[in-house]
């Protein structure tokens, strides 16, 4: 029984054992199956993290090299920035010596600038002495063309010189005999161009800028050229321009190299002077033209015509447009001399105001362009009626202006301005400090002798008188002696002077008392309006004895000649006898012209003195 249950037990613990045995074996099999999983898990771990290491490796590698390139560029920038440090260094201290360079320059400039406006004035005020010194009344001749077509035709001019001398023939007495001399400022040729001619005349445009009124003017019969020489012709290129446009465009130069000190304002008037009437050539009005009043020069705008349209311009173009279009609107009718003559005169005036930038005041300047009417001869252009009335219009004009320049030149201390109203107009730029410049004109042709010669002798009068500062600023025998005459012709002006002056005196005593023949002014006949055209008003007669006092000639021979420089050529020791064939109306009792005091006996024993000299001409002659 003991046996059994051991048995048993023992039996029961074999079972137990292969139970657990079984469990175990079981187990082991789990086991082994974690064990397989696990090395597989190792393996792929293992095979994850070669690859993850690898990759890591890479970028690694790739920072490294990143690094160093860095690193590389981080070096060659220090070595950069260390270069530029330098170079900045060295650029500092360059231009730290060139700041105090530049310094001291600067105090030297700055030194400069404070003179520079003494200098700039200074210039100024020598250059208008190197003006003055030539004198303030130039005449330039110049010789027009023969035109196309004209070719083989004779020639009044003998020859030209260098000194300003014209030599003319007339052609009914040939050789020596015939040749008369005159001696101007500057006579150009016919072959000389615009920009020759307005090399002479730039002075006179930068005096205008320079606050001086100037006054240029073409003097001359019909078709002479005064328009060209003044305008140009039609639809003129820039090389044929004439004085007009080249002495604006010259003015806008000269204002726009003088910015950085003045500032200039210019403004255009363009009237014309017709009939002794002036119209304006600008104005916007339909119509009949509106009579324009002349003022005095006191006129605080210092305008002669206020009524006229003012223009201003900034640029040649500007001026180009308006001086065409004034010059659409002009007078103009059919002379015998010439298809379409001018029958006005016209005048372009350029007002210039220059403000001084630092001192802040201004400076006015004014420059009349003027191309007169042709000087013709009323029977020469075998005119009557309306055209008559125009050319003795024309005539008692270029008569008034004549005696202008004549006064001024003889520095009479009247100056018959109210004459007519071309002088009242260019009052402000005739006389005083004002510089005129006139232009003779010459038509060559033979067959113009005679007017030419008159055209010639008119501007013998005006230019052979003058007085200019440059003749006593010269040496020489001769210039002496004409002082000498000069000096002694003073002295009898001062004494006409003192005539005049009794004669004002009587004049004033006399006034009130009626004409002698009973007649009312302005209702003469045309014989007296040209002897009023010739003599009539108190200055004119004034200049007139002055003028007699020196001994008047009127057989119209040029034995002595009349230089502006003061150079006689000829007969130096001659006193100069000065032309004066627009003689006073002889004191004639139905003369207009016959004022109060000529019927007062003193006034008729003057007259009377001098009268027997000179005829009265129907056409003023000068
Ligand atoms: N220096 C010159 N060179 C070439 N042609 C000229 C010259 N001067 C004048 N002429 C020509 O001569 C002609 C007459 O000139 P212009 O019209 O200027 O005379 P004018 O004196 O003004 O006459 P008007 O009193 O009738 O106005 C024009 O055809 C002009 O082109």
């Amino acid at each position: 029984m003991a046996k059994t249950i051991h048995e048993q037990q023992c039996l029961e613990m074999q079972k137990e054992t292969e139970g657990v045995k079984a469990g175990l074996q079981a187990r082991l099999n789990e086991l082994e199956s974690l064990l397989n999983d696990s090395n597989n898990r190792v393996k792929e771990l293992e095979t994850s993290a070669k690859s993850k290491c690898q990759s890591w490796s890479m970028k690694v590698n790739t920072y490294q090299s990143f690094m160093d390139s860095q690193f590389h560029a981080m070096r060659d920038l220090r070595f950069t920035s260390n270069a530029i440090r330098q170079e900045l260094l060295k650029t500092q201290k360059s231009y730290f010596e060139e700041f105090n360079l530049l310094e001291v320059k600067l105090k030297a400039l700055a030194d400069a600038a404070g003179n520079y406006r003494e200098v700039l004035n200074e210039n100024r005020k020598l250059f208008n002495e190197i003006q003055d010194l030539r004198g303030n009344i130039r005449v330039f001749c110049r010789v027009r063309p023969f035109l196309p077509g004209q070719n083989g035709k004779q020639t009044i001019v003998e020859s030209i010189g260098d000194n300003g001398q014209l030599v003319v023939t007339n052609p009914a007495k040939p050789g020596k005999e015939g040749q008369k001399t005159f001696k101007f400022n500057k006579v150009f040729g016919p072959a000389a161009t615009q920009g020759e001619v307005f090399a002479d005349i730039q002075p006179f445009i930068q005096s205008v800028v320079d606050g001086y009124n100037v006054c240029i003017f073409a003097y001359g019969q019909t078709g002479s050229g005064k328009t060209y020489t003044m305008t140009g012709p039609n639809d003129a290129t820039e090389e044929e321009w004439g004085v007009n446009f080249r002495a604006l465009n010259n003015l806008f130069k000269i204002s726009q190299n003088r910015r950085s000190t003045f500032q200039y304002e210019v403004g255009v008037q363009v009237v014309e002077i017709y009939n002794d009437q002036v119209r304006d050539l600008l104005s916007n009005r339909t119509g009949p033209a509106k009579k324009m009043g002349v003022t005095s020069i006191s006129q605080p705008n210092g305008l002669a015509v206020p009524d006229a349209s003012m223009h201003p311009v900034l640029s040649t173009t500007d001026v180009i447009d308006l001086i065409n279009l004034g010059f659409k609107n002009r007078t103009v009718s059919a002379t015998a001399l010439n298809e379409r003559s001018s029958r006005s005169h016209s005048i372009v005036t350029v007002h210039v105001r220059g403000k001084d930038l630092k001192a802040g005041n201004y400076i006015y300047g004014n420059l009349h362009l003027v191309d007169l009417a042709g000087s013709e001869r009323v029977d020469r252009s075998e005119v009557t009626g309306d055209r008559l009335k125009e050319a003795q219009h024309i005539n008692k004009s270029l008569s008034s202006l004549g005696d202008v320049i004549f006064a001024l030149a003889q520095k009479s201390p009247h100056v018959p301005y109210r004459n007519s109203k071309l002088t009242q107009v260019l009052q402000s730029s005739l006389g005083g400090q004002a510089k005129t410049l006139m232009f003779v004109q010459l038509n060559p042709d033979v067959t113009s002798y005679s007017e030419s010669l008159s055209t010639l002798k008119f501007a013998e009068r005006v230019s052979g008188v003058e007085l200019g500062a440059a003749r006593s600023s010269k040496e020489g025998k001769d210039v002496k002696e004409l002082m000498e005459q000069m000096a002694s012709l003073k002295d009898t002006i001062a004494k006409k002077d003192e005539e005049i002056e009794r004669l004002h005196l009587l004049k004033d005593l006399k006034n009130g008392y009626p004409r002698i023949d009973g007649e009312q002014p302005g209702t003469g006949s045309l014989s007296d309006k040209q002897s009023e055209t010739g003599s009539t008003d108190d200055e004119k007669s004034e200049i007139t004895d002055a003028a007699l006092s020196m001994g008047t000639e009127t057989d119209g021979s040029a034995e002595y000649v009349h230089s502006p420089e003061g150079v006689s050529l000829g007969k130096p020791k001659v006193v100069p006898k000065v032309r004066v064939l627009q003689k006073p109306a002889q004191a004639t009792p139905t003369s207009k012209s016959e004022s109060p005091r000529a019927s007062s006996p003193a006034i008729k024993k003057t007259l009377s003195s001098s009268s027997n000299l000179v005829k009265p001409v129907v056409r003023k002659k000068v």
